[in-house]
């Protein structure tokens, strides 16, 4: 396996360096380049003409006793963690405040997979995109610094209206980090909008704010925002409280996901079929219509190849769907059944089948160079329930099996 991202650990001691090298190897990123000393990672930087997403370095080095391998990583733009024998409060106050990410003191193994933690993160915060309103420049910048040291990918605006016009054009920003006082809509405005809007309930929200008004964190709060800094703000607690609150997130989405997505084909699992189902029907603004799909003769393949083979091949068709119906509800509503649920008429659904059933016919799957036939049923009859729709959807994939399978029956 390639590793792509090189981690440059400069560690004096023989027994650290082996176990960050260790954790460092057994991760599925990430490649340690070692170095025992200043003077040997001054040349592989200036000479290996390398890359490095991040370092790793002992403050105290035998040819640089005073944390001067800080400075020349810091140089290079590399985010550095560092790691130390000793605490010494102020001066990891400086390393702080100098760009450091973090400053972990190494009194236990814990310490070293603390490490691996925050280099992990780093690259998890490189897909984040995060939205800072503010109507100070100068707050705005130094956040975004803050936000840039830890990889994080970072938009602007300038007052609440502003963010919210953001909000609603790029579905890609993640975390929005509001001030109380701006012009047009304040942050508590803008989090009381955001919140009421289905949306946006699965944006991270910290609010900001540099007033004296104690119960603001609370109406922040109260309002929907995950977290509340009053400024001025220590960098460190706002670096903690972002990744919390991000980490909090992901963990939610993990479990919505679990319980939501059908594990081999990566498509909804049938409950969750019929319960978005149910929400786009009750959408009255415009027709919705479902194909049904089954696989013919899959017992066959099972039959002849076995079943992990029926997996695979499984697997493969619900990346076929996923790339074939972007930003459409997919589902795998039984073993080899799909449902594909579209907010467009019956028509439009029907060519949009067939020409996905004509690149499948194309396609050999599995080692075995399998080739599949799907037998489909589509309804965009006007229905009250999404249980109605399914059942037509199923009397008429019926009617295609019976009346010889690869085809289509729809009814408008
Ligand atoms: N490998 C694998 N097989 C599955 C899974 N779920 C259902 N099946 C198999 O899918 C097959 C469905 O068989 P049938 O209902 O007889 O349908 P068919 O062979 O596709 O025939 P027609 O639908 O009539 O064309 C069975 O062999 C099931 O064991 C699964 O998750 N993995």
């Amino acid at each position: 396996m390639v590793k792509e991202r090189k981690i440059l650990v400069v560690e004096d001691g023989p027994v650290d360096l082996k176990v960050l090298h260790h954790l460092l190897s057994q991760t599925a990123l990430f490649t340690p380049i070692l170095c025992t000393c200043y003077k040997e990672a001054e040349d592989k930087l200036a000479h290996s003409g390398e890359e490095y997403f991040a370092a790793i370095v002992d403050l105290n080095l035998p040819d640089a006793p005073n944390g001067e391998i800080v400075d020349l990583i810091l140089s290079r733009r590399i985010p550095c963690v560092v790691l130390t024998g000793n605490f010494d409060d102020n001066l990891r106050l400086r390393l702080l405040n100098k760009g450091v990410l973090d400053y972990i003191t190494k009194d236990s193994r814990y310490s070293f997979n603390h490490v691996i933690k925050v280099i992990e993160r780093l690259n998890r915060n490189q897909g984040v995109k995060v939205l800072v309103a503010e109507d100070s420049s100068t707050s705005r910048l130094f956040i975004r610094i803050l936000l840039e040291q830890y990889c994080f990918n970072v938009v602007e605006a300038e007052n609440g209206q502003a963010a919210l016009a953001k909000l609603e054009e790029d579905s890609d920003i993640r975390m929005l980090i509001a001030d109380y006082n701006m012009p047009l809509v304040n942050g508590y405005d803008l989090v009381r909008m955001l919140r009421y809007n289905s949306r946006f309930q699965d944006l991270v929200i910290i609010g900001l704010s540099a007033e004296g008004d104690n119960t603001l964190s609370a109406k922040f709060i109260k309002a929907g925002a995950n977290d509340f800094l009053k400024k001025p703000f220590y960098h460190e607690e706002f670096h903690c409280r972002v990744i919390h609150s991000l980490e909090a997130q992901e963990m939610l989405e993990t479990i919505r996901n679990l319980a939501n997505i059908d594990p081999l084909t990566k498509l909804k699992n049938r409950r969750c079929l019929f319960e978005e189902g149910e929400l786009l029907l009750s959408d009255n603004a415009s027709d919705v219509s479902l194909a049904m799909f089954d696989i013919d003769h899959f017992k066959q393949v099972n039959d002849t190849y076995g079943h992990q083979v029926g997996d695979s091949l499984l697997e493969s068709v619900g990346r076929e769907f996923i790339d074939a119906f972007p930003g459409v509800l997919l589902g795998r509503f039984g073993g080899e059944e799909f449902c594909v649920v579209a907010k467009v008429a019956g028509q439009e659904l029907q060519d949009k089948v067939n020409a996905f059933l004509e690149t499948l016919r194309l396609k050999e799957f599995t080692e075995g160079k399998i080739r599949l036939a799907f037998s489909v049923g589509i309804c965009s009859d006007k229905v009250d329930t999404f249980e109605e729709l399914i059942r037509i959807a199923e009397q008429n994939l019926h009617e295609a099996k019976c009346s010889g399978r690869d085809r289509i029956v729809a009814s408008f």
